[in-house]
């Protein structure tokens, strides 16, 4: 592969990438033996598919490398250009670390992120008397040999930084209930933020550490005096500013002070991307406490970075230093029997492995298993050879089927919901269920299934064929709206009792009740009878109706387990089981710099 214009017409860069290679290097476009409107078109390109720089020892795997940079020496191509390709620390369009080139601004953030958390790592606090007491109180009785939720929350009392990855169900939300009972019984004027991603996740966070809080009697401090909020709202984001008030790199009026904080929790931590841990460290005062929640598994961001990923996808994992597993044992009586941590950031991250969500023997928890391990016969074979229904059940079914399982399990709960005339009801009724489909448009897309039921209930309640709304229909907020307090991810329900104008209806985060919005007061939202998996991430749903594609192109293990393990009860699987077993077989990698730098490993 050669210049430019053959990769756009290979489609393996697009106008946006063509373009931007072409405006920084007009003068060099003519030069067929420049290598810089290629550079600029290849990381444009990867960085739109997440990677945050182009790791030139992984470049072999890249259909879209233009031959010039599988063939020449790299160090040759940073000299010859070293106008535009500086080192570390040189002001360059593109930075080159002695492997990896970059555009200016991801190293610089790569950068920051690096040694921000690498020195928060270091700092260390003693565990107060009262902590100690209340933990071997509490302290959840070892049914095995170390009991990773109680050593999550010793690390998150001793540690300035922790990393608190688990599938679905391990007890993060109860590790970190019982992290914060501690933290305020030290200090009940003790400073906490609850933030996460999306106003879904954080709302999810809200609930369900107020449910967990419940038991802790918290004398004079209660639960709902932490905020909850989103990260982008936490750091001041205004569209105004164009950024965030707390970040020092904005401009310096408008960014008063750091954030006055003790303790921040952030949930969801695999969706944020590169850009947004950079603005929330430079936020925080490295005095600030934070401990960060998610599945390691998971879909990464769509904006570049794999922040949680590259930090957690270690090889030890629950390995930790001598000196940690000594604290730990005077604090617990538990021994660590691994103390062979190999990353400097070892004793700052633990996996909690035991599901309390799903029983080990069903199968959303064997099915998830398989996925994660890339399991992809196993996967296949167990889902051909079975067809489970009910509690904690997978069933795989082919796309000829689609149609009539739509008709027969799910066209009747929708018109149930169109029919109800109770919003409460009629909101917990309609998320019961969710369709999944990685793609937004053409055959199978969250497009054409949302269509589908929109016109089979068009058609089942006579309406005319150009009403847009009617009762019942499920709404997703895609753009956060500050004026009205909606955020990206918010689920709601548009709704009109009887006669009643319809609105468009959210739960409340504050009581039991649901917001109500005017139509046309509200903007940036779509249909969600079926969502994208990335739009579902931060989400859980009692049943999940997971609708492949034809090809694999848009599938990866990381978006099965993702979708999978949304279900609280049961999935099921519409699609080829050839192409869902080659999706399961790879691992998505993003291209970083980060694992290696702050692990000394290479991915
Ligand atoms: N050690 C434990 N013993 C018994 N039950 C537990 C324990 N830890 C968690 N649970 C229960 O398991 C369920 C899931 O726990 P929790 O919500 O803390 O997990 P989570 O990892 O935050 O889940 P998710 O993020 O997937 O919603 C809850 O009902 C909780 O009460």
């Amino acid at each position: 592969m050669g210049t430019l214009d053959e990769l756009l017409e290979k489609n393996l860069i697009n106008e946006a990438d063509y373009y931007f290679a072409r405006h920084l290097f007009t003068d060099k476009i003519k030069n067929s033996k420049s290598e810089l409107p290629l550079l600029a078109a290849l990381i444009s390109s990867l960085n739109r598919e997440g990677h945050i720089c182009v790791d030139f020892e992984s470049l072999h795997l890249l259909e879209k490398a233009p031959d010039i940079f599988r063939t020449k020496d790299i160090k040759n191509i940073v000299e010859k250009n070293s106008e535009y390709i500086g080192a570390p620390g040189e002001f360059k369009p593109f930075i080159f670390d002695g492997k990896r080139i970059y555009l200016h601004k991801y190293f610089e953030y790569e950068n920051f992120i690096i040694s921000n958390l690498s020195e928060r790592s270091r700092i260390h606090y003693g565990i107060g008397e009262r902590c100690a007491e209340a933990f071997a109180k509490d302290k959840n009785d070892s049914d095995v040999q170390l009991n990773l939720q109680n050593l999550a929350v010793f690390m998150g009392l001793r540690n300035n930084l922790s990393f608190i990855s688990g599938g679905p169900g391990t007890g993060k939300t109860t590790t970190v209930a019982r992290l914060l009972y501690y933290h305020l019984l030290q200090n009940k004027n003790i400073n906490i933020a609850l933030a996460a991603p999306t106003g879904k996740a954080a709302a999810r966070m809200g609930d369900s550490l107020s449910d967990s809080m419940k038991r802790f009697n918290l004398e004079n401090t209660t639960f709902t005096d932490i905020q909850t909020m989103t990260i982008h709202r936490l750091l001041g984001y205004s569209p105004y500013l164009g950024g965030f008030r707390y970040s020092k790199s904005g401009r310096k009026k408008h960014h008063p002070a750091l954030l006055g904080y003790d303790l921040i929790v952030v949930d969801e931590a695999s969706m944020i991307d590169l850009s947004l841990m950079f603005h929330l460290l430079k936020a925080l005062p490295l005095e600030t406490k934070l401990v960060f929640l998610g599945d390691r598994r998971q879909l990464a961001s769509v904006a570049p970075g794999a922040v949680f990923g590259d930090i957690c996808d270690i090889e030890n994992i629950n390995a930790f230093s001598e000196q940690f597993a000594g604290e730990y044992r005077l604090f617990s009586g538990e021994g660590i029997k691994e103390t062979t941590v190999k990353s400097p950031m070892g004793d700052n991250i633990v996996e909690l492995r035991k599901s309390y969500r799903y029983k080990s023997d069903s199968d959303i928890a064997k099915a998830a298993g398989m996925i994660e391990k890339g399991e992809s016969s196993r996967l296949k074979d167990f889902l051909v050879n079975h067809s489970g229904t009910g509690e904690g059940s997978v069933r795989l079914i082919s796309h000829s089927n689609l149609s009539e399982f739509f008709r027969e399990n799910l066209l009747q709960h929708y018109i149930d919901i169109s029919k109800s005339d109770d919003i409460d009801k009629a909101y917990k009724k309609v998320f019961n269920y969710q369709i999944l489909t990685p793609l937004k448009r053409g055959r199978f897309s969250t497009e054409s299934i949302n269509n589908y039921f929109i016109n089979a209930l068009k058609t089942y309640f006579h309406l005319p064929k150009l009403r847009s709304y009617f009762n019942g229909m499920p709404v997703l907020i895609n753009k956060n709206d500050y004026t009205n307090r909606l955020f990206n991810g918010d689920l709601g329900l548009i709704f009109g009792e009887k006669s009643a104008e319809l609105k468009i209806c959210f739960p409340s985060q504050e009581d039991s009740s649901f917001r109500q919005f005017r139509l046309k007061d509200i903007y940036g939202y779509e249909f969600a009878y079926c969502l994208t998996v990335h739009k579902s991430q931060g989400s859980e749903f009692d049943n999940v109706v997971l609708v492949l594609p034809e090809k694999s192109d848009f599938l990866s293990r990381e978006l099965i387990y993702t979708a999978v393990t949304r279900a609280r009860h049961s999935v099921v699987i519409i699609g080829n089981p050839d192409i869902l077993a080659e999706a399961v077989s790879v691992k998505t990698t993003r291209m970083s710099g980060l694992r290696e730098k702050i692990h000394g490993v290479t991915p």
